[in-house]
């Protein structure tokens, strides 16, 4: 996810969701040296892609090959990368398993995050059954929803608890992430519950904009602004071969 048009956060006050999840000066990578929030973004592509050559066996990877994989120019790749530090060798390219290692910490997918999601309709029991949360390390611990139908079922494991539990459910779990499943219409109340439970982090698919307060970070992911940007697109491609 990046800051493209329709992923984009709208917020007042905090910071982070405006910088792609990471906070405004970048936390720091080796050395101290501050990781650009526009570099952040990207790292869990490069993440993904070491994966993909570790499952192969791959041991050592080229600026090229890495970068052709995560789909960036080599050029980007490598200066990325130097802000953690890691320049590659010459001739022989980045460790593969080492360069994953050192992604991931900069990440900070060494320490298991605990998230509760609020609102298990449709989407919110894709994202609970969802396994590709674990193996990055996400462990979800708490589900929440206002339905008296849908509170007490249980759903991938966990069973659903009220909106009024919130509060004692992330300090009883220890979470720091939220994930926003409800329609549009309750997601600020959503947010703000969220936040007052003492969420640092929030993951929406909600298709509008949050408010959070300064130290609070938001991503959206907006599908149907995706699609539209597509559509776009789509239209112009269409005129062009007319
Ligand atoms: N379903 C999809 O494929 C999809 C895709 C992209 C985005 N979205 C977005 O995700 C959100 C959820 O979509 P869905 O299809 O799962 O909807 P849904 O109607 O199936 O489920 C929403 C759930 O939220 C609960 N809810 C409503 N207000 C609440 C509140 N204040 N506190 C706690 N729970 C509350 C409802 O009881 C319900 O169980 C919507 O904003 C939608 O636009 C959905």
């Amino acid at each position: 996810m990046d800051n493209q048009p329709g992923r984009s956060v709208e917020r007042s006050g905090g910071h982070g969701g405006a910088h792609g999840g990471a906070h405004g000066g970048g936390h720091s990578g080796a050395h101290g040296r501050p990781v650009p929030p526009s570099t952040v973004v990207r790292l869990p592509g490069y993440l993904r892609a070491l994966d993909a050559l570790a499952a192969e066996g791959v041991v050592l990877t080229s600026s090229d090959e890495l970068a052709g994989r995560a789909g960036v120019n080599p050029a980007q790749l490598r200066k990325d990368l130097s802000f953690l530090g890691s320049y590659g060798r010459r001739g022989i390219g980045y460790d593969v398993a080492h360069l994953s290692e050192q992604v991931g910490t900069v990440l900070g997918l060494t320490t298991q995050r605990r998230v509760v999601i609020v609102g298990i309709g449709n989407l919110g029991h894709a994202l609970a059954n969802y396994s590709g949360f674990a193996e990055r390390g996400f462990a979800v611990v708490g589900l929440v929803d206002a339905d008296p139908a849908v509170v007490g079922t249980t759903v991938g494991g966990l069973v659903v608890q009220p909106f009024e539990g919130l509060r004692s459910l992330v300090s009883t779990t220890d979470a720091s992430i939220g994930v926003i499943a409800t329609p549009a219409a309750g997601a600020q109340v959503v947010c703000d519950a969220l936040v007052e439970a003492g969420i640092g982090g929030i993951l929406t698919f909600a298709p509008r904009a949050l408010r959070v307060p300064d130290g609070v970070d938001v991503r959206a992911v907006d599908v149907a602004s995706e699609l539209a940007i597509l559509a776009f697109h789509d239209q112009w491609r269409s005129a062009t071969l007319a």
